[in-house]
């Protein structure tokens, strides 16, 4: 036990008073000498200069995160950008209980990447913890594919839900690592350690009308990132894998033919976002015709369902129902709304048929033209977005509040409509979930997440009356289920 004076931060002194030596008290602070100045200076010194040279032999590892999912560690990032998320990552390898490169490392991904069957796919999923990729991961990992996730977390919009799928992924035995897909260094670590004969590159900067506020994020991550896939997967796997990854129906932009054709116009794009999603078809191409890299992109038509994404309109507008505040609505804009559920099999199936890549990061040369294919993956049935609301109002037995403007010069589009009878040709892709039927997942999921006491209203054709929500704990209703 310290003694009362040193808790109280004092020393005591000796001092020599008419020939006695006496003990006095003195505050603890004027005892740090010049000597002890000195010694702190140099200590700050000489960790600056540590510091220094840590940063001149190894600058990239300011720039890499590879903590394992698994570690339990949480650093979810402030700010709204993935560019910005890199920054946290020094923090997360000293916290990571297995560090990047690692032997231990290397066997947590060997491990999550093995296939539990014969013949078996062995999938790097990039974006594992949003809202399709962990959706995809699970659907996977549930027919026995080997899965590893990568995601680097960022608050977009509310990293909690992200942790949440990843938990559901820890939970089957998917490691998701917090990485950044313009992490070069970390992506050439994952092709060392894990030959995979597949990659679905979901990552991204989504979001339409955010790309007028953060244009930058989405270069970073829809072009950039783009391109640091498909440099590990041309020049660092051994073999090389096949790449499939989410375009988005935003390609069509202006175009007014419809359904939307992959054969129509693509090359007016209403937004930045939808720039850089077209930018990637372009950059598909040249990877897929210098390193004979097998790639399929994907157009998403507004995907949704439980576990969404809370920046999308129907799960905003939810939010704001219940919470008795104003949505705002643009006039007469329609979506082709596709259930997630859907879009998982159609992943799936462009998995199940991408074909081998042609290329070899050894020689750099291929032997001969490798698959390059784009499908729409939509629902074939667009929606005004007034009924949508409606929908949600009857499923939460509320009303909403709303205003209906004309739609704003913000990069929207006023319709999408997907020709899906390629998909449905080279794999048999067949949406089957209707909106009201597909929301009222979402809305079931949405209660539940949210421990929100809502009666949801069963579906019209029981006529029966609204039923109390199950209070179960959330779980996921994607063909991963
Ligand atoms: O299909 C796609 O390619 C895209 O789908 C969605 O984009 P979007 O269709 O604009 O989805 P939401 O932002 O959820 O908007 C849905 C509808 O609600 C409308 N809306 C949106 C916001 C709002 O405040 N009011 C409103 O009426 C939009 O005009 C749109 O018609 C996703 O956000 C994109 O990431 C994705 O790439």
């Amino acid at each position: 036990m310290p003694s009362d004076a040193a808790a109280k931060g004092v020393k005591l002194e000796r001092y020599a008073s008419g020939g006695a030596l006496l003990l006095r008290r003195v505050a603890s602070g004027k005892f740090v000498s010049a000597s002890s100045h000195l010694l702190f200076r140099a200590t700050v010194l000489a960790t600056l200069a540590l510091v220094f040279l840590f940063a001149l032999h190894y600058p990239s590892l300011l720039s890499r995160s590879f903590s394992l999912a698994s570690d339990g560690s949480s650093s979810s990032v402030p700010g709204a950008s993935r560019s910005h998320a890199s920054h946290r990552s020094l923090l997360a390898s000293t916290s990571a209980a297995a560090t990047y490169g690692s032997e231990r490392w290397q066997k947590e991904i060997r491990r999550s990447a093995k296939p539990g069957r014969d013949g078996g796919l062995s999938v790097l999923v990039t974006g594992a913890g949003g809202f399709v990729g962990a959706h995809c991961s699970l659907a996977l990992k549930a027919r026995g594919d080997g899965v590893v996730g990568l995601d680097n977390f960022n608050s977009y919009y509310d990293p909690a839900l992200k942790r949440g799928r990843q938990q559901l992924l820890a939970d089957r035995g998917v490691v998701v690592l917090d990485a950044d897909i313009n992490d070069a260094l970390l992506l050439e670590k994952l092709f060392e350690a894990v030959p995979f004969t597949h990659v679905l590159h979901l990552a991204a900067q989504a979001g339409v009308r955010y790309a007028m506020e953060a244009p930058q994020t989405y270069v970073a991550s829809n072009v950039a990132g783009l391109v640091s896939v498909f440099e590990a997967a041309a020049k660092r796997a051994d073999p090389q894998p096949a790449v499939v990854w989410a375009s988005s129906s935003s390609v069509y932009g202006l175009n007014t033919d419809a359904p939307f054709s992959e054969d129509h116009r693509t090359d007016r794009p209403a937004s930045l976002y939808a720039a850089t999603k077209k930018a990637g078809e372009a950059i598909a191409h040249a990877y897929n015709h210098i390193y004979g890299l097998s790639i399929t992109g994907l157009r998403f038509f507004t995907v949704y369902g439980p576990w969404g994404r809370p920046d999308m309109a129907y799960f905003s507008f939810a939010r704001s129902i219940v919470a008795g505040e104003p949505i705002t609505l643009y006039a007469d804009a329609r979506r082709d709304f596709t259930y997630i559920d859907d879009v998982v099999k159609g992943c799936v199936g462009a998995l199940d048929t991408a074909g081998r890549s042609t290329g070899s990061a050894r020689s750099g040369k291929k032997s001969g033209p490798a698959p390059l294919r784009v499908y729409n993956l939509g629902n074939t049935s667009p929606v005004p977005v007034t009924r949508m609301v409606a929908i949600l109002e009857k499923l939460l037995g509320k009303k909403a509040n709303k205003r209906i403007i004309a739609m704003p010069s913000n990069g929207d589009v006023p319709f999408t409509h997907a020709n899906v009878s390629h998909a449905a040709h080279d794999f048999g892709y067949r949406p089957t979930t209707s909106l009201d039927a597909g929301l009222r997942h979402f809305v079931d999921w949405f209660v539940q997440y949210y421990k929100l006491d809502i009666k949801i209203a069963k579906p019209s054709t029981t006529g029966k009356k609204p039923a109390a929500a199950t209070k179960k704990k959330a779980s996921a209703t994607s063909a991963s289920s």
